[in-house]
Order: C-alpha cells, then structure tokens, then sequence
C-alpha cells in the first residue's frame, strides 16, 4: 500500500515516519523550506526540530505527486482540509482524517468535510493520545482506527501498526472525529485551571465533567459510548489535559494568567485546534440542545472575557445531577 500524506506539520511528519516504517511514503507540504529540509537533510527542522526522519520519506510541494498512492493520510488543520482536497487530483484514494477540530463557518467535522470534497472515496478516522514528538521517536502509542469498511480498515492498521505503534479497530468514524475535536477545547478549559493556580482537584473536576460534556454531545451526534470512553475520546482527555506539550493546554495556561487570546494566537506558527473549534462547537451543541457550560466557558474566555469572571460564573452554576 502506497501512503500519501498531506500536511507537513509536526503530525504529518510524525505519521509518516510511522508509516516509513512499512515501505516508502510521500509526504506533501505547502512550505517549500520544509520540503528542502525533508529531501536534503531527513529533518522537519520547522515543525518537528530535532528528530531524524526516516531516508523512506520523501516530500513534494506539488498534490499532483500523490496521484499514485493507494491511501493518503490527511493531517493538514482541520480549517484547511477542505480546499486542500478540493485541489487533490484524484477523488477516490481512501482517505484516513487524522486532524483534529470542525470547520468554522459550515459546522462539519473534517468527515463530513471530505465526503463533501470527494464523494463516495473511503473515510477512515485516525485518533488518539498521540503527541507528535513522541510517535516520531517510537515511543510507545496506541490509536483508535475507526473505519465503516472492515476491509480496508485491517489494510490500513497493517500497514500502520509496529511494535510501538498499536491501532485500535472501531467502526464508529464519527465517534473517533468527535472525541478528538471536542477534548481540545476542553484541554483549553484545563490549561486555565493551570494558569489561574486553582489546583490538581479542579483539573480532574474538569476532566470528568469535561467528558461528560463530550459524550453528551457525542451521543446526540450519532456516536457510540465506547467510543468516546476509548483512546480517541477519553483517551486524548487526558492526554491533553495534564501537559503543556499541549498546544491547547498552553493556550489555556496563557489565558488562565489573563493574557489576551489575541496575544497569544498572533505569534503562533503551530496550531490550537480548540480556539476554532470552540465556537462552532458551541452553536452546534446549542442547536442540537446540548448543555456544554465548560465549552461556553472557553468561547466566553477566547472572546476577551476576564478568567477570574468566567470561572466564578462557571463555578456558580445551579447544582445539578452528576448523569
Ligand atoms: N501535533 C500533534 O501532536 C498532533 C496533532 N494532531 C492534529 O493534526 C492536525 C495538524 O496539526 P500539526 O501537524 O500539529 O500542525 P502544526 O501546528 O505542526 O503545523 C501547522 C500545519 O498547518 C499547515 N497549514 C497552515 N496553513 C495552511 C493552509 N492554508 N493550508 C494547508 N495547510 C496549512 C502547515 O502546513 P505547511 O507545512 O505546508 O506550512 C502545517 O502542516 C491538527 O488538526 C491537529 O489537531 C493530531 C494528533 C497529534
Ligand atoms: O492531539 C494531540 C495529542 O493527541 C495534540 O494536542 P495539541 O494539539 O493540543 O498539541
């Protein structure tokens, strides 16, 4: 199987040294500086500084160049995924989602985004607790692969899978998609109990009745339970709520310590997922008539308001049951 995958950022590059590990694999990047340093020095000194890259990657700046492969892995944000396959050539690869958000303006998650993009090609969800650096040095790591062919669902995991690279199969796609768009807005929330000093029981607090907020919303989107209690759901919570390795958790620790969202989003070349993720979020939940006071919380918070205000208001809500 001939991998393909779209995005150069530091999880592009991370899954395509774990597929280098089967065979040879072409990585497509928009950054002609990251392309150069892929092909001449086996490094993605931009995004993933410090990590040799296997010689079985080689980069393109051009999507023609993925005409050929049998599957493409696609890692760019989730805000970009669309006009990125809008410009792909061919539109039947199986395509495997391994971003992480929802599309701000139409309120798709990156699945229905594709089927839009390309109808009738194969989606696969690729989600977990997996930060980038440690998946490209093969540390250990287990994933959720959520595909409705069981086919090309066992294709892909072989084709993944390693000693140190273990994916779970499931055939809930948007359960995986749901899990790993929702925990990012929630490690927001639990990078501000960090920033504004409130303590270790506040963040697991947060982390539980941060769950229970996204299997809320989950269920009503269409996905299982065990799911979103699985790697891509419950799994990346945690993950992402207990480390400033998090781009997310960072963003919130920022913001807990009353700098302003604008301040700090402006420099970033990395990105925060649950900053455009929020919003949209929160109106999908609100039309569906989910309560998702944390997520609201965070929205409040990127807008401009006070931490100190929004926790008090959080904190004062009516008591309620804990289902
Ligand atoms: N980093 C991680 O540990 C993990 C990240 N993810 C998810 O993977 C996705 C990609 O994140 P990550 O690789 O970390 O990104 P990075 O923050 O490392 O890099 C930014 C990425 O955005 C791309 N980009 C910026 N603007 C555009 C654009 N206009 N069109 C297309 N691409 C653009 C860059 O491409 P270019 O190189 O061409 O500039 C680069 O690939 C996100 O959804 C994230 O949530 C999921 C699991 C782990
Ligand atoms: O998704 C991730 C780990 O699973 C990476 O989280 P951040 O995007 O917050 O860095």
């Amino acid at each position: 199987m001939r991998i393909g995958v779209i995005g150069g950022g530091a999880w592009g590059t991370a899954l395509a040294q774990v597929a280098a590990r089967g065979g040879e694999v072409l990585l497509w990047a928009r950054e002609e500086e990251v392309v150069a340093a892929i092909n001449d020095r086996h490094e993605n000194s931009m995004f993933l500084p410090g990590v040799p890259l296997s010689p079985a990657i080689r980069a393109t700046g051009a999507l023609d160049d993925l005409a050929d492969r049998d599957a493409l892995l696609v890692v760019a944000p989730a805000q970009h995924v669309g006009a990125v396959l809008n410009l792909l050539p061919s539109k039947d690869t199986p395509l495997v989602l391994c971003a992480k958000g929802i599309e701000a303006g139409s309120r798709r998650l990156v699945g229905e985004v594709a089927q839009a993009a390309h109808p009738g090609a194969p989606i696969a969800v690729l989600s977990g607790p997996t930060f980038a650096h440690e998946v490209a040095v093969g540390l250990p790591t287990a994933v959720t692969l959520a595909c409705a062919d069981s086919a090309l669902q066992v294709r892909l995991a072989e084709r993944l899978a390693s000693p140190t690279f273990r994916p779970y199969a499931s055939s809930d796609v948007i359960g995986a998609e749901i899990g790993g768009a929702v925990k990012n807005v929630l490690a927001i929330a639990c990078g501000v109990v960090e920033g504004a000093g409130l303590g270790q029981n506040a963040r697991a607090a947060l982390i539980a009745r941060g769950f229970a907020e996204m299997t809320r919303f989950g269920l009503a989107r269409g996905a299982r339970a065990e799911t979103l209690a699985g790697l891509s759901g419950l799994g990346d919570l945690v993950l992402t709520c207990s480390s400033t390795s998090s781009r997310n958790f960072s963003l919130g620790v920022g913001l807990g310590q009353g700098r302003s969202a604008t301040d700090l989003l402006a420099d970033r070349r990395t990105v925060a997922e649950g900053a455009f993720t929020a919003p949209v979020l929160a109106e999908a939940a609100a039309e569906a008539g989910v309560d998702m006071p944390i997520t609201d919380a965070v929205c409040h918070l990127l807008q401009g308001a006070p931490a100190s205000e929004v926790i008090s208001s959080l904190l004062a809500r009516p008591r309620r049951d804990e289902a």
